[in-house]
Parts: structure tokens; sequence; C-alpha cells
């Protein structure tokens, strides 16, 4: 696998039209991650198109439910012959292991992956807004912790924590980082972020990049700009 092929763009847009022109934009991009914007206004058909055009995809919904309806929606989605899939693993020990279960007996099954702490989180939200009193780099790893006990095939992450969870973790702990951005390009609302060059050098496995590529004046340029950044590590 080359580091391009590490890079996950989202089609963070609005219908399936413009979800579509980025798709015919961008042929060089082979993973492709569909969010809660498209999807709840498009539905699934987008996913059969990156199908048809053998693009991989992940379905990013971030489940966060009781056992019993984040396992039904984990075996649903996997109906639609995704590759990765999300649920927040602050969902539990039991909803985790139930959407492992739930998937085991189809015959390719999505990776699962558990949402650890929101790349768009600093450390003063964590502790004063949502009173969680861990070091907000333990509570990542903790959760982590808590979906590959569970069964769970890997984790999204910050890349600045990306480096200790491989250390714990492993290195068959599938480790999938948004909060990506160039020197060059703004932070927008992520928090914790790093360069792609840092990001894959800490050891993520792939990284999600979104408005640095498609929010740019010409998005193939930025494309080929970090494909470049990264060839050169
Ligand atoms: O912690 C998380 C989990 C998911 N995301 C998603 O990744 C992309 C990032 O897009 P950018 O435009 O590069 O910020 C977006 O679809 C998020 O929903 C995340 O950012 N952080």
């Amino acid at each position: 696998m080359t580091n391009s092929d590490r890079i996950i763009v989202p089609l963070d847009v609005p219908d399936l039209e413009s979800a579509i022109a980025l798709l015919d934009l961008l042929p060089e991009v082979n993973f492709w991650k569909v969010g809660l914007e498209l999807f709840v206004s498009s539905g699934a058909e987008i996913l059969g198109i990156l199908q048809e055009r053998q693009k991989k995809s992940f379905l990013d919904l971030k489940f966060h439910d009781i056992p019993n309806t984040v396992a039904g929606a984990c075996r649903s989605a996997s109906r639609y012959q995704v590759d990765l899939l999300t649920l927040h693993a602050t969902a539990g020990r039991q909803a985790l292991t139930a959407a492992k279960e739930a998937i085991s007996d189809l015959l390719s099954p999505p990776k699962l992956l558990a949402i650890t702490v929101l790349t768009s989180l600093n450390a003063r939200e964590l502790a004063l807004d949502l009173k969680i009193p861990l070091e907000l780099s333990e509570y990542a790893l903790n959760l982590a912790l808590l979906g590959k006990e569970s069964g769970i095939d890997g984790a999204v992450c910050s890349p600045q924590e990306v480096a200790q969870l491989r250390r714990v973790c492993g290195e068959d702990f599938l480790l999938v980082c948004p909060g990506v951005r160039p020197s060059w390009s703004s932070k927008g609302d992520q928090s914790r972020v790093m360069t792609p060059a840092q990001a894959i050098k800490a050891g993520a496995d792939y990284l999600v990049i979104g408005r640095p590529i498609t929010g740019a004046e010409e998005p193939k340029v930025a494309w080929t700009k970090i494909c470049q950044e990264l060839t050169d590590i």
C-alpha cells in the first residue's frame, strides 16, 4: 500500500449530486468516507455508486445507543458492503461486544472502529464541560482499550494520541485519524491536529482528510500536494 492509499476523503456534502461531482473530480482517490450529512440527506445510494466504481468505503455514522440498537444498526449497515463502520466506545462494553457479535456470521463484515475522543474537543472542554476527570490522552487510550477488549477491530483517534495507542494496542489494531491538517491549511473546528506526514510517522494506518482537499480552490492540486508530502517521508 502506498501512503496515498492511506488517505480517506470524506464526502461531507449536502446531496448526492455534489458527492458524485467530487468522485468525478478526484478519480485518483480510492477510499471515501460517507458521514452523517450525506447519509441523512440522501441515504445509502452513494454506497452503491462507490461499489460500482470499485472504491473502498467508510460508513461513519458513529452509532451510540443501547446494545440491542447498536448491534442491529451494525448488522443493517453491513448490508452495504462497506469496509469500515464506526460506533462510539462510550456506548460501553456491552454495546461494543453486541456489535461485533451481530456481524460475526457475515462473510465479509466491515471492520468496526470505536470512536475515542472526537478530534474537535480540547482538554479544557473534556474537563470542564464533559466533566471527565482523566487526562485527555489517558481517556482516549482507555476507550481504545475498551474497544480492543470487546473485539472491535480498531479506533478513531486524533493523530496526537496515535503513537501511544499504537504502542499499547499493538500493530494489528487499526488506527484511523481525522484531525489531519497540512501546514498550509486552516484547522477549522478541529482541535487536536497534526500534519499528514506527522500522523503517518506516529503510527496511523489511515488519515481522514476532508476540507483541506474538498474545500480547496483546486481540490486536485491539494490532493496532489498532500500525496507528495507523504512520498517524502
Ligand atoms: O473524531 C472524529 C471523528 C470523525 N471525524 C470526521 O472526519 C472528517 C474530518 O473532516 P475534515 O474536513 O478534515 O475536518 C469529518 O467527516 C468528521 O465527521 C472527525 O473529524 N473527528
